[in-house]
């Protein structure tokens, strides 16, 4: 074998990994076996009445290998000692209670053995729901800028994909406790016959493990480092088939593209894997020989002490059992080991993804201000710059003005100018990077954002398209409301949802969406109008519509736009749009130009300034005639 191939090569070079990292040391996998202790209180709080059953039965379990052995000890000696007496003397009887009692064991063994897997099933069960719930709740308290980080998203995505895993490692790690108790049983007889017996076991199993701890090692790697790589992969097997792209996909003729890039990914990592599995398997082959040298040369020695006569027949078998099946234990225990550490590896990523912590919360140093019912000036813009995590430009710079309590206030630019940042930074997805906003005088860090999102309602242009029944898609804008049907239909007529209902076969009940059985899809325009309603559905103070009507047929436009004058008197409302039709109703329009303030005012009085406003008007005005 080439020196660069060799085992003793590839444990002591600390290859890099392919995300760049030096593989894992053994001591930052013993280091790992640090996040069992929070794992185990994690389990035990899924539910402490079957981990408690489990230990235990496990504990029953463990006794059982030695106490079998033992009987078939005193069965072989007590038929040996039988064949010497003269056949009428010989008496059955005490033989054959001794099998009933090693059939007792048996049937009992393997009644545990299903008692152990029927809970380590349920527990596993129960554990997987359970922190897929926490994943999502604490995914849910996470800040939106932390979603757009791409080592965010592989952590999430590793924690999210271990979900299964983890209820693996929970039966390791309970199945390697029970086993070291197995262990300790057996040990005690093989160490009151010959002490040696026990060193030549270690010698016969330890080399397996090292090379099995070092490829599951390198396994972990492989895994870790191509995080990036099979989030892709995900990315194009959902894209290459699912029920939102296959439009495009097929106008555009793209199959093969996306087939070509996921087989080059795919290639990639089979490729590395099938290097490591050979190695893993080659070596596992010379290891296993190594061992099983270890165990004929225990059974030998305990053959020739029966032929010199210092142990009986029964104790052979006892001893020749104890080994074989210590030997087996022990290696599963370290293999397992090995893979308990690599499960404690992988815990890592999961409780790092727990310890993320949003920066846009509750500060419980700083007083909170109560939110001002009814807003009493309005919102201040100082200075406002802010510049999106990763970005080299400025997405919004040097901005003041002021969105007045009560007013309606259009947003106008060009695509990319920044109006969105504006309204995700007036929302408080997202904290101002340098200047501040004030609402009535005071950072609007002062206020809780639980509370300040409660008094806005926001309807962004990539509104999400809920598969759910109609009612519910309206009722996502105030969740708490979705038993209120009266409160659902009057949103629903407010924002002209209630033709597109009353057209589903289902009506309010009717899912939407083809992605479930029964589902039916809706027009661009007609999917607006439901998104438009969850906007009604708030008893905000502030609503906020991101080119709400782009989808719209003008007659709509038009209805949507004087509903949205009455049923936003006395609120403040902000509106982004490309038509000057709707922008023009308005109180004041805000214009915004590669991130900097340009002009504010009325329709009218930025026409009569001749400006930026004054320009685009006149350019949309143009296409009409
Ligand atoms: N999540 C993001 N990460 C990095 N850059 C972003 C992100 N979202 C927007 N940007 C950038 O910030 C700038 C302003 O984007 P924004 O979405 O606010 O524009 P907009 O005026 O709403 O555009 P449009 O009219 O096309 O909706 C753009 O240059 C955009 O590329």
């Amino acid at each position: 074998m080439a020196r660069s191939d060799s085992f003793f090569s590839t444990i002591s070079a600390k290859k890099p990994r392919p995300d760049g990292k030096p593989s894992l040391s053994v001591r930052e996998r013993f280091s790992a076996l640090k996040n069992l202790p929070e794992f185990l209180r994690l389990v035990w709080q899924t539910s402490p009445g079957l981990t408690l059953g489990n230990v235990a039965l496990r504990l029953l379990r463990a006794a059982l290998p030695v106490a079998m052995l033992y009987v078939a000890q005193l069965i072989l000696d007590a038929v040996v000692q039988l064949s010497r007496q003269p056949a009428p003397e010989r008496v059955l009887a005490p033989v054959l209670t001794l099998v009933a009692l090693e059939f007792g064991l048996a049937v009992l063994s393997d009644a545990l053995g299903r008692g152990v897997a029927l809970l380590d099933s349920l527990l596993g069960d129960l554990f997987a729901n359970q922190t897929s719930i926490r994943l999502m709740q604490h995914a849910a308290e996470l800040d939106l800028d932390q979603f757009e980080d791409s080592a965010f998203y592989d952590k999430l995505e590793r924690a999210r994909r271990q979900t299964l895993s983890r209820t693996v490692l929970m039966s390791q790690v309970l199945s390697q406790a029970q086993d070291v108790i197995t262990m300790g049983f057996l040990a005690v007889g093989l160490v009151a016959f010959n002490p040696w017996l026990l060193l030549l076991l270690l010698v016969a199993v330890v080399p397996a493990f090292l090379g099995e701890s070092h490829f599951n090692e390198r396994s972990y790697s492989l895994v870790h480092g191509w995080t990036p790589e099979r989030r892709e992969l995900d990315y194009l097997r959902q894209t290459g088939a699912s029920d939102e792209t296959a439009k495009e996909v097929k106008i555009f003729g793209l199959s093969g593209f996306l087939i070509d890039r996921f087989r080059t990914l795919s290639d990639g990592f089979y490729q590395q894997n099938k290097s490591l599995v050979i190695k893993r398997a080659g070596w596992g082959t010379f290891f296993a020989a190594v061992g099983a040298a270890g165990y004929y040369a225990a059974y030998v020695y305990i053959i020739s002490q029966t032929v010199y006569g210092q142990v009986s027949i029964g104790q052979l078998t006892f001893l020749a059992g104890s080994f074989a099946r210590m030997r087996g234990l022990l290696e599963g225990i370290l293999s397992r080991f090995s893979a308990v550490a690599e499960g404690a590896l992988y815990l890592q990523d999961f409780f790092d993804f727990f310890h993320l912590q949003p920066k846009i919360r509750r500060d419980e140093a700083r007083p909170v201000l109560p939110f001002p019912r009814p807003i009493r000036w309005g919102f201040t813009f100082e200075n406002v710059g802010f510049k999106y995590r990763n970005a080299e430009k400025w997405a919004l710079r040097n901005l003041s003005f002021e969105l007045q309590a009560g007013e309606k206030l259009a947003l106008v630019g060009e695509n990319g100018a920044g109006k969105t940042t504006l309204v995700k930074l007036l929302s408080r997805l997202y904290d101002p990077t340098e200047g501040r906003i004030l609402l009535d005088g005071h950072d609007l860090r002062d206020y809780d954002p639980q509370e300040l999102r409660q008094e806005i309602g926001v309807i962004f242009q990539d509104f999400v398209r809920f598969q759910l029944p109609a009612g519910q898609n309206l009722a996502v804008g105030r969740i708490d409301q979705k038993d209120n049907q009266p409160r659902i239909e009057q949103a629903a007529q407010q924002s002209l949802a209630d033709s597109v209902i009353a057209k589903l076969p289902g009506g309010y009940e009717q899912m939407i969406g083809r992605r479930f059985n029964g589902g039916v899809d809706l027009s661009g325009g007609e999917w607006q109008k439901i998104a438009l309603g969850r906007a009604y559905m708030r008893d905000a103070q502030l609503l906020i519509l991101d080119e709400p009507t782009a989808a719209l047929d003008a007659r709509a436009e038009y209805e949507v736009f004087q509903r949205f004058k009455e049923l936003t008197q006395g609120k403040t409302a902000v509106l982004i749009s490309h038509r000057f039709s709707t922008v023009r109703m308005a109180d004041r329009i805000l214009v915004i130009e590669n991130g900097q303030f340009q002009e504010i005012g009325s329709h009218e009085q930025l026409l009569a300034r001749g400006g930026r406003y004054a320009e685009l008007f006149r350019l949309q005005a143009a296409g009409y005639q």
